[in-house]
């Protein structure tokens, strides 16, 4: 193994940008479709992954909700969050902050509580077990409505310690940030942080509007924000944390080759940068694949892998001491 790979295994991670329903990995689709006698379109899980070939977002999100439809109980999120903590354990994560889509399942009749009893159980689990923290991002569809939005804020009054913030996830080219201006708003006002994808695929504008309209603390993405070189230095003097994912750009042919992957340019320019699996079942890589894989690509240096694993943290909604708890973690680890 190579420094720079020994390096990224051993160095304390934070992951900010994962989509739980995205961890759902062939073997367990196939046999949660069996357990719960759910017809899904493949035979076995090779036939799954033969089909994870994406010509963009949308041919992604079309295969994404219809493997979902298989999680139907309790116990279904509960296995689903636990064996994304375990292979997040193997990485080093150290804190995760997780999104999940409640619209995704309260749309085909699985209710909102289901779902948060199950992952909720399941980081308590692995607080205990790995000594990982973690924080819930709900995300709003942003393909539905803003009517539809509002149900779900409505659903997660009752869970509000445990919900950090809401995020703003599916189809991003029209559907902008301001569709959702007003339940954005008001999930402030019950005193919820803020993310949203912006720059996936949609132009630099969304992630002006993310900021303006949103006012959010995060960009999930933010690749296409690289188009305005005004609004780069606005996310750089405001070190506004971007929640990158390499290998999900590749495969939803953000960029045709890893090699033209912008991370390295983002940390030339200063940005807060992190690296995130986004749905690794889908894109071949949890986060120290996207991490070797983008540093191979683009010739990441050491000091760009720790800067890094470093930024992870301090985009995290971790309380500051945590943080910097974290960071002594990684100059120790770096060595
Ligand atoms: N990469 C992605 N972009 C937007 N919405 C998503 N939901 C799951 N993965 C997503
Ligand atoms: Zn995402």
């Amino acid at each position: 193994m190579s420094d720079l790979h020994a390096l990224i295994e051993r160095l304390p991670k934070a992951e900010l940008h994962l989509h739980l329903e995205g961890t759902l990995e062939p073997e367990m689709m196939v046999a949660l479709a069996e357990r719960n006698g759910v017809d899904i379109p493949y035979a076995s899980a090779q036939e799954a992954r033969k089909a994870y070939d994406f010509s963009d977002l949308q041919d992604f999100l079309d295969l994404y909700y219809v493997g979902m439809k298989v999680l139907v109980t309790e116990r279904d999120f509960h296995d689903l969050t636990l064996a994304y903590f375990e292979r997040a354990h193997a990485d080093n994560v150290r804190h995760a902050e997780i999104f999940l889509d409640p619209q995704g399942h309260t749309e085909r009749g699985i209710d909102f509580d289901v779902c948060m009893r199950g992952v909720l159980s399941a980081c308590e689990e692995t607080e205990e077990r790995f000594a990982i923290t973690s924080k819930l991002i709900l995300c709003f569809l942003r393909d539905l409505s803003e009517e539809k939005a509002f149900e779900t804020l409505e659903a997660c009054k009752p869970w509000l310690d445990r919900i950090e913030a809401v995020g703003l996830a599916s189809a991003e080219k029209g559907n902008p940030p301001s569709k959702f201006a007003r339940v954005f708003q008001a999930a402030a006002d019950l005193g919820l942080k803020r993310v949203a994808h912006a720059g996936e695929e949609g132009p630099a504008e969304y992630v002006e509007e993310a900021l303006d309209v949103l006012k959010v603390d995060r960009i999930d993405h933010g690749n296409r924000a690289l188009d305005d070189m005004a609004l780069v230095r606005r996310l750089k003097a405001t070190a506004m944390t971007l929640t990158v994912c390499p290998l999900s750009n590749l495969a939803l042919k953000g960029v045709a080759r890893l090699e033209d992957h912008p991370i390295r340019t983002m940390l030339d320019l200063g940005l807060r940068a992190t690296v995130n699996s986004d749905d690794p079942a889908y894109f071949g890589g949890y986060v120290n694949e996207n991490y070797r894989r983008a540093a191979d690509a683009v010739g990441l240096t050491r000091e760009d892998v720790i800067q890094l694993a470093k930024n992870s943290f301090l985009g995290s909604f971790l309380g500051e001491e945590e943080i910097y708890a974290h960071l002594a973690e990684i100059d120790a680890a770096a060595g």
